[in-house]
């Protein structure tokens, strides 16, 4: 397979004391459109940063396009568009002004730069609104923007970091059809980071799950999800006697507690082994708050190798939910 990015041990150490990237090693491959999927401050802009030449990794190397991190860095930069998660955009200037300054920046020949902004700006729809302060720019707009501007010096890798962070469900789903067409017109390899499960299951051909700084598993989104063998049955239970005598349930494949307390278990086909549970449950004296019977997801897999929901704060609205009302 042909490499857009070979990550050896990258690591990066702040003030010698947070440790925001763990000795990552991660081989991407050309042409796809890569995801990395963690929490908040689980080291993704870090890594982006290292990966695109503005912070100096503690130790490791990496090759983006076959060109060494640390020797070719002027090379890398003319190569790579990065997408940061702030707006980098003036917005006193208008959208094609904005992509004329960063032409500028790289040099781009005049005749050359205005057919390329034209295209751009085509491409993301904001032709018509070209002449048009970026400030008065809706949410959706403005990060359209910045995607072409990431796109003004052709790269052969491009890196959108929380690329719709802020933005309501609908423009985020609509900026997607953008990242889509970006990688199908273009042909390049696009790294993505991101904390919504959804987008990078709608858009990653493969994925790799970073946590406190350290890569947890990567793979198709696929085969993520068939890697945990089975349905997951969620149990709040009122105490460790509770748990006790639930993992003495015949038909768990695995069982444990997770950091909320509730308990986590795997079973092959949970349609065929709820009554079965119903029963034990009554027979064993356990009345659990609730129960969620879930079916391999991106969320599961996240929280099977984290331990962790990736936005606690979402709660489990997005679960099919079987309350059992004994509060
Ligand atoms: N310049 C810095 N100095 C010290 N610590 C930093 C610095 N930049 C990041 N960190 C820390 O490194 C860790 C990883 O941060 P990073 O921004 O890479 O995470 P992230 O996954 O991109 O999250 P977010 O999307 O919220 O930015 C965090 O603990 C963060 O506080």
């Amino acid at each position: 397979m042909d490499y857009s990015i070979e990550i050896d041990k990258l690591t990066k150490i702040f003030n010698g004391k947070v440790t925001a990237v763990d000795n990552v090693s991660l081989k991407i491959g050309s042409g796809q459109i890569y995801g990395l999927l963690g929490q908040n401050g689980a080291g993704k802009s870090t890594l982006i940063k290292m990966l695109t030449g503005s912070l100096t990794p503690t130790s490791g190397t990496a090759k983006i396009a076959g060109l060494d991190l640390t020797k070719d860095s002027m090379k890398i930069r003319k190569i790579t568009g990065v997408v940061p998660q702030d707006l980098t955009t003036d917005g006193d200037l208008s959208g094609r002004e904005n992509l004329k300054l960063i032409a500028d920046l790289y040099g781009i020949p005049k005749k050359e730069a205005l057919e390329r902004i034209d295209v751009l700006l085509h491409m993301v729809d904001l032709y018509d609104v070209r002449d048009r302060h970026a400030e008065n720019y809706s949410g959706g707009m403005r990060k359209r923007l910045e995607l072409a501007c990431g796109l003004m010096n052709t790269p052969e890798v491009l890196f959108l970091d929380e690329p719709t962070l802020g933005l309501d469900v609908t423009t985020r789903e609509n900026l997607w059809k953008y990242i889509r067409s970006v990688q199908k017109e273009f042909h390049i390899t696009i790294i993505l980071t991101s904390h919504y499960l959804d987008e990078v299951d709608a858009l990653a051909n493969e994925l790799s799950i970073i946590d406190h700084g350290k890569i947890i598993i990567s793979g198709t989104s696929d085969e993520l999800k068939k890697s945990l063998k089975g349905d997951i049955i969620t149990l709040k239970v009122k105490n460790d006697d509770e748990y006790s005598k639930l993992e003495k349930f015949p038909e768990s494949l695995e069982i444990k507690r997770m950091e909320t307390g509730d308990v986590r278990m795997k079973v092959n086909n949970s349609d065929e082994v709820l009554p079965k549970l119903m029963k034990f449950l009554g027979e064993n004296e356990i009345s659990p708050e609730a129960i969620s019977i879930r079916k391999p997801s991106l969320d599961e897999v996240f929280i099977e190798y984290t331990g962790r929901n990736i936005n606690s704060e979402a709660g489990n609205t997005d679960y099919a939910k079987l309350m059992m009302g004994r509060r």
